[in-house]
């Protein structure tokens, strides 16, 4: 299966976002909306782009105690996103208590997807966070992986580089959503670990996370027509 592709409306409005949708065009069917423009617009504007059509990524990275996100997560259910993120690193009895709540919400209820390490982050820096000699990206995302699974969540969000690690560690099914996406020549900026579409879908992420390739290039349109290009060029599988 090829990568689904997200368009990451890191705005600070609801209206630049319609206008980036209107610049990119029918493609840009499945959006994320993050911290940034939650922030600003609230949950309306969750609501403005399933109206207008879209599937929502809700990229909150809920990161609290067990209560505190299961409420959250039950509040997110009604919005209508079809994923929406917690940090792994919020511990087993909170990521159980977010898929209770979801299971709770019912069948339209968002996947659940942990956050294992941020693509931002080299091994140095987490080993830093972590107050730990190394750090073994590869390792430390399979063992979250593993962790956020026997907790009930939906998959993981992870660099394209640990895709296959995640393969590895959990079952069939569980999904992996890899931000950190990048057409060749563009700059990395503050993203530490990254990669093409093509070497995402090669390595069968579910889904990629497109951002500033597409939103700040100068035609976001034919930006996200090369990044489509790419995923349609892989030979099809059984
Ligand atoms: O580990 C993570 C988790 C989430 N993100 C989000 O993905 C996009 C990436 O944007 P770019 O402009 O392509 O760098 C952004 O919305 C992040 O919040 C991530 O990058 N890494």
């Amino acid at each position: 299966m090829r990568p689904t592709a997200i368009i990451a409306l890191d705005v600070p409005s609801r209206a630049e976002a319609e206008r980036l949708l209107d610049r990119i065009g029918p493609s840009a069917d499945y959006v994320k909306v993050g911290l940034q423009l939650f922030t600003a617009e609230g949950p309306d504007v969750v609501r403005a782009m399933t109206a207008r059509g879209c599937r929502v990524f809700l990229d909150l990275k809920l990161h609290d105690i067990p209560a505190t996100v299961a409420h959250a997560v039950t509040s997110a259910a009604g919005l209508g996103a079809d994923l929406l993120t917690i940090h792994t690193s919020g511990g087993a009895a909170m990521m159980r208590a977010a898929a209770k709540a979801r299971d709770a919400a019912g069948p339209s209820a968002p996947r659940l997807l942990g956050v294992t390490l941020l693509t931002s982050l080299t091994e140095r820096e987490a080993a830093e966070a972590w107050g730990r000699d190394s750090v073994d990206a590869g390792a430390e995302v399979a063992r979250l992986a593993r962790l956020a699974e026997e907790c009930g969540l939906d998959g993981v969000v992870s660099s394209v580089h640990e895709v296959t690690t995640v393969r590895g560690a959990t079952s069939d099914g569980f999904r992996v959503l890899t931000p950190g996406i990048r057409l060749a020549g563009d700059v990395a900026g503050d993203q530490a670990r990254v990669a093409t579409p093509a070497e995402a879908a090669r390595l069968g992420s579910d889904y990629i996370i497109l951002g500033r390739s597409i939103t700040a290039a100068a035609d976001p349109a034919a930006a996200m027509a090369r990044a489509l290009a790419e995923l349609n060029s892989l030979p099809v599988t059984a």
